[in-house]
């Protein structure tokens, strides 16, 4: 089976007067197969949304070759714009309308039932606001039900688009169930965002963008586990002493600082369990390796998402 996204060596240049040249998108590459979650993972200005909106044929390239689930999204047919899915930045809506018109909209769009409508609300939890005009939606709500329009087609391929920017963290974390839970129906999932652990708890596959170029893809277990850090250990200070402190270094390295005592270890159990039987477990913190330090050994920059 062809895979569900193609792309090849993608560029794309913004011209301005004041801007001058800004190099969007520089020679992007990547694949995604049919049921992955895939992310593109970076910071503000990193290509991500100019990135989607090729592959989704929303705009053009100066260069390179898109193939969505193995045909071209140019010209576009309403055949594949129908196996598509496309949520749209909440501020596209037309605020004057009601939950349901808006969703309403899309289903006529899509040739979608008015029932399968109802079935999308229902599941983003927006049944009870479905009279409700969407300028009086929450951010999260608002979220939800651009989720709702881009899923009533009953899509094989979900794009969203910084799905959980602005959000708290309560509001994040449901939208990730529902993300996990159209992933699990079988859909693929394409999802930008700036949030490292956002990208970490959902994707299978991520690709990290900077400048207009994917760096690295891999998914985040293996970017972590290729990078092969040790394990940072913090306990109080005051709790053992300079030459215990040594000891237990003995397989890494001790630092001491701001009335803690840092160890850097490739052994925590072993370290663990010998801070455990010192009773020195005071002021406990256990720090593995994540995508942000990926993010620093990748593109040699400090994440600032
Ligand atoms: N329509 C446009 N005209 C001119 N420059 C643009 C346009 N859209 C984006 N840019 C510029 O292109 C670069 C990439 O922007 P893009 O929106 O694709 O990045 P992003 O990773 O999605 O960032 P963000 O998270 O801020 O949306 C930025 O420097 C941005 O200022």
């Amino acid at each position: 089976m062809e895979a569900a996204i193609e792309v090849a060596d993608l560029r794309k240049t913004y011209r301005g007067r004041r801007t001058g040249e800004v190099r969007a998108v520089d020679g992007v590459s990547f694949r995604v197969e049919r049921g992955e979650f895939f992310g593109i993972l970076g910071p503000n200005g990193a290509g991500k949304t100019t990135t989607l909106e090729i592959v989704e044929g929303l705009r053009r390239p100066d260069s390179g070759d898109v193939r969505l689930l193995g045909r071209s999204p140019w010209p576009h047919s309403p055949e594949l714009t129908r196996r598509l899915g496309v949520q749209l930045q909440a501020s596209a809506f037309f605020e004057f309308l009601t939950v349901a018109e808006q969703i309403g909209t899309f289903a006529e769009l899509y040739g979608a039932t008015k029932a399968r409508a109802a079935e999308m609300l229902d599941l983003v939890g927006l049944s009870e606001h479905v009279h409700m005009r969407c300028e009086k939606l929450s951010g999260g709500q608002q979220q939800r039900l651009s989720i709702a329009c881009a899923l009533v087609g009953d899509p094989e391929l979900v794009f969203l688009d910084e799905p959980t920017a602005a959000l708290d963290p309560q509001a994040r974390r449901n939208l990730w169930d529902l993300m996990r839970a159209i992933n699990d129906e079988g859909r693929t999932v394409v999802l930008t965002t700036h949030y490292m652990e956002e990208a970490e708890a959902l994707c299978d596959r991520v690709a990290i963008m900077d400048a207009g170029r994917i760096k690295a893809v891999d998914s985040p277990a293996e970017f972590v586990r290729k990078l092969d850090a040790p394990t940072r250990v913090t306990v109080a200070a005051g709790q053992l002493d300079d030459a215990r402190i040594a000891e237990l270094a003995i397989d890494g390295t001790a630092a001491a600082a701001d009335g803690a005592v840092v160890f850097e270890t490739r052994d925590p159990r072993k370290l663990l369990t010998a801070l455990a039987s010192d009773g020195a477990l005071e002021g406990l913190a256990v720090r593995t390796a994540n995508l942000e330090d990926v993010f620093l050994h990748v593109t040699g920059r400090e994440w600032r998402g």
